[in-house]
């Protein structure tokens, strides 16, 4: 279990981490989510011991980081994936970090077979891809069988295959009891991936729930409508009291409000409509609409792609700014 209590880090003038206050349980994967600079990395950091809190605590399982007699046997972490000598092989690589933490050697091939790593453990690192790298470093959160394991972004820039066999990776060792606690700023990846989510913007907490609540909370519902007379439509709609969004593309998106209903009321008016579907938001969509006021890097609007109703993340740097407010 890793509990946080008022965590904060200042750097000068900006406060990466802001009186953070959470509890990462055993037994379930917890996203650790957040847009870009929200103060993740920082959190990390200062579970590891490798940044000072300005003020708040980190307890390991009900101690400091410090007071942990064998930190690799309690806690492993993958935080940045190019941390390694370059000069070494995957298997010296991990037997240097088996042996200065009191390690069994045996671990090393043991670590190396579980990321898939034994064919290449002989050749030096530096020629490694990104994904060999990822593995490695994950093999080394694993070499002291840890019961909390946090990652860092861990699919960055990974292939499919890379991916699901993270995600897989992760999910085994929730399963086994273990406290896995894993940071993205997709929202798309940790709905796959997480039963519970940790959400922060700007250093705050915005959201401590399970993944299951998230969902039903923020699968938003709509109806797409379109017409070729979009202002009468409007009318339309205006005149029985029904609320709507501009949509992509023209359209009007209504919410609360059923297809059919939608319909009818169209056709009692004579309108023609070119679109009528029932459509659910995504979580992504939820997510930016929480993080909306908190984003340190926005996107100029003038660089959104024409058909971004709702951007996705892979679009890069967009949070919050394909959401508009009911009505405008
Ligand atoms: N060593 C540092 N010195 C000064 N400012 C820093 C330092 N490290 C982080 N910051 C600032 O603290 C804030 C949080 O950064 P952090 O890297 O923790 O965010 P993050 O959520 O991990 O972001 P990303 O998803 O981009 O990695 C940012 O404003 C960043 O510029």
């Amino acid at each position: 279990m890793i509990e946080l209590e008022g965590l904060t880090k200042h750097y000068g003038d900006v406060r990466a981490v802001d009186h953070l206050t959470f509890t990462v349980r055993p037994g379930v994967i917890t996203g650790f989510l957040g847009p870009n600079g929200a103060g993740k990395s920082t959190t990390m950091r200062m579970m590891l011991d490798l940044d000072r809190p300005t003020s708040g605590t980190v307890r390991i399982d009900g101690r400091h980081y410090r007071e942990l007699h064998d930190p690799l046997k309690t806690v492993g972490a993958l935080l940045d994936a190019k941390a390694m000598h370059g000069g070494r092989s995957a298997y010296h690589h991990l037997l240097c970090l088996a042996q200065s933490n009191g390690i069994p050697a045996g671990r090393v091939r043991e670590a190396l077979d579980t990321v898939g790593l034994t064919s290449v453990a002989r050749k030096r690192t530096k020629g490694f891809s990104l994904g060999m790298g990822q593995r490695l470093g994950i093999a080394g959160a694993l070499l002291g069988d840890p019961r909390i394991l946090m990652f860092d972004e861990p699919v960055n820039g990974l292939d499919p295959e890379g991916i699901h066999w993270i995600r897989n990776l992760m999910k085994g060792l929730a399963a086994q009891g273990r406290t896995v606690f894993v940071s993205s700023h997709l929202m798309s990846e940790m709905a796959l991936t997480a039963d519970h989510l940790v959400v922060i913007g700007q250093g705050k907490l915005l959201a401590d729930t399970s993944m299951a609540d998230f969902i039903a909370e923020n699968s938003r519902a709509f109806v797409t409508m379109r017409s070729p007379d979009q202002e009468r439509l409007r009318e339309v709609l205006r005149g029985a009291g029904i609320d709507f969004v501009p949509g992509a593309e023209g359209a009007l998106e209504v919410e609360g409000e059923d297809a059919a209903h939608l319909g009818e009321l169209a056709a009692r008016h004579q309108l023609v409509l070119h679109e009528l579907s029932p459509r659910s938001a995504s979580l992504e969509e939820a997510f930016m609409r929480l993080t909306a006021g908190s984003v340190e890097y926005h996107a100029h609007e003038n660089h959104r792609p024409a058909a971004a109703a709702a951007p996705t993340a892979e679009a890069g740097g967009q949070w919050g700014a394909g959401w508009r407010k009911k009505g405008s």
